[in-house]
Formats: C-alpha cells, sequence, structure tokens
C-alpha cells in the first residue's frame, strides 16, 4: 500500500530525528512546535490562546514582536547589497531527474547569465534545482530557508542564506529584494507566493514587477479559470490577467525579466 503520510504533516515525535535551525533534534525537541506555530496555531492541544487575564502570556505574544523584528533586520542586513535579482517559485516536490527539475536549473542558470541574483525559498526541489543552476555558472544564489514542524535545512547550493521562522518576514524579503517573479510548477505554497505577488501588483503596491509563469500546460488551465470566473463575474479587473506572462521555456522568461530591466513594460 502507498505511504499515506503526507510530507506537509507535522513531525510524529516517535519518527525520530528532524533538521531544524541547522540543528538536528530528536525526541520532545523534535516535536516542539515551531515559533509560527506558536505564533497562528493557537488552536493546536497545548497552544491554545491565554485568557485575556493571563498577563504573562499575553506579554509573550507582544515579546515575540521583538523576535519577529529581527528576523525582519537580518533580512534587510542580508539582502540590501544584492544587486538585480528575481526570485524562483516551484513545488518543493520536484525530484531530481525530471523535466521539471531541469527547466528550474536553467532558470537558475540562465538568470545568473544574465546578471541575476536568484533568490528561492532554499529548500529541496525546484527550489534546488534554481539554485543549483544558478551555482552551475558561478551566480549569486540565496536561500530564505523555512523553519517548518518536520523539517527545514538549506539546500547545498545555496551562497547566501538566511533561516527564517515566520513566512510573513521571509514573504516581504521574496518580494523587497527581487525585480521580479519566476513562477514553475508547484502546488499551495508556490500558488500562494504566485497569488500574493499578484495582489500587489493589481492593488498598485508594487509596479513595474513582471510575474512569469512557466509551462503552458500546467499554467493554462488556471489562467483560462482566472478569465473564465475571475474575469467573467466581475472579480477582477478587465486587462489584470495580463499581469501574468505565460511563457514555455527558461530562455522567454529570463528574457522577459531582462527586458523589464532595461526598462521595457512588466
Ligand atoms: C514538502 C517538502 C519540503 C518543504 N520544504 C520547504 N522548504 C522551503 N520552502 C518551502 C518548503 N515547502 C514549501 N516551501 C515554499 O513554498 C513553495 C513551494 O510550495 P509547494 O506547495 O511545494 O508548491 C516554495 O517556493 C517555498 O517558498 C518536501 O520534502
Amino acid at each position: 500500500m502507498a505511504d499515506q503520510t503526507h510530507p506537509s504533516q507535522p513531525a510524529d515525535p516517535d519518527r525520530g530525528p528532524v533538521r531544524r535551525g541547522g540543528q538536528i533534534l530528536s525526541g520532545a525537541a523534535a516535536a516542539a512546535p515551531t515559533f509560527d506555530q506558536l505564533l497562528l496555531d493557537t488552536r493546536q492541544s497545548g497552544m491554545t490562546a491565554p485568557p485575556v487575564s493571563d498577563v504573562a502570556s499575553t506579554t509573550s505574544d507582544a515579546w515575540r514582536v521583538l523576535r519577529i523584528q529581527a528576523e525582519f533586520v537580518e533580512g534587510f542586513g542580508t539582502l540590501a547589497q544584492l544587486g538585480p535579482a528575481v526570485s524562483v517559485f516551484g513545488s518543493a516536490r520536484t525530484g531530481e531527474g525530471t523535466d521539471e527539475y531541469a527547466l528550474a536549473r536553467e532558470v537558475g542558470r540562465r538568470l545568473a547569465e544574465a546578471g541575476f541574483a536568484v533568490i528561492t525559498g532554499g529548500g529541496p526541489g525546484a527550489m534546488e534545482a534554481a539554485n543549483r543552476g544558478a551555482h552551475d555558472v558561478g551566480g549569486v544564489s540565496v536561500g530564505l530557508g523555512i523553519e517548518l514542524p518536520f523539517e527545514t535545512g538549506l539546500n547545498p547550493y545555496v551562497g547566501i542564506g538566511v533561516d527564517f521562522r515566520y513566512f510573513f518576514a521571509r514573504k516581504v524579503m521574496f518580494l523587497k529584494y527581487a525585480q521580479g517573479f519566476i513562477v514553475l510548477p508547484g502546488g499551495f505554497g508556490t500558488l500562494d507566493e504566485l497569488f500574493e505577488a499578484l495582489t500587489l501588483v493589481q492593488t498598485g503596491t508594487v509596479s513595474r514587477f513582471p510575474v512569469v509563469l512557466v509551462d503552458r500546460a500546467f499554467w493554462g488551465p488556471l489562467v483560462d479559470w482566472i478569465r473564465g470566473a475571475l474575469e467573467a463575474r466581475g472579480m477582477i479587473s478587465p486587462g489584470d490577467v495580463d499581469l501574468l506572462s505565460v511563457v514555455d521555456t527558461a530562455e522567454e522568461a529570463v528574457a522577459l525579466m531582462a527586458a523589464v530591466q532595461q526598462g521595457g513594460r512588466a
């Protein structure tokens, strides 16, 4: 029977060691909640929201703001001098040896050759492949890692790495230090990153920010749905779908980034 364990599920305390924050943890330490869980997952048993009168617990949430602040300070400090960069998103599950992995690696390589630093989530799959492509040609390869309940750890092709505990702080860095996004086939995480960028472009919060989807066969049905449901029913403005470019090759994706960088339309 197929293994029913979902890789996105939290660690089983009996499962053995996990890697987190650069350390190998086992037993109770491995099963302990992450900082993001402690902040957000107050419905979990053992992490229930404190009663309003519980001053100590309430202030611990307030103190957490200082940790969050430190995370922004570290991210800003590390990435401020990066130069032109593109954030590349895609499935954490893309396997080495697949066409998707080769595509992501080529995207990383071509971006680096065009003078862009390559920013990814620093994890496995398409992230690893994109970092690897940049690394292959001596480019700048950045990984913004995230502490997860079951494992984290930057892939070996990350040259500049920052580990985050909070998803939202990390997402600011993907956007703030990139000239655009290249989005490869992926799941919920990839879609989340894609739609956050689209919302910011749509609302004019960021401008001249190309968002390029690579692999027409994969993304076409989503774009059709955006037109057929969102645009047709007035949920987005006519033309909003054009905030997305859809291409088939790494070469086209990187050419679009380079064109915008040289003053073309996003
Ligand atoms: C599920 C697996 C590993 C998870 N490790 C991750 N490390 C870093 N970043 C991640 C990880 N998982 C998701 N992300 C972020 O979301 C995007 C990919 O999500 P998707 O659901 O796989 O499309 C990616 O761009 C990351 O920023 C496998 O062992």
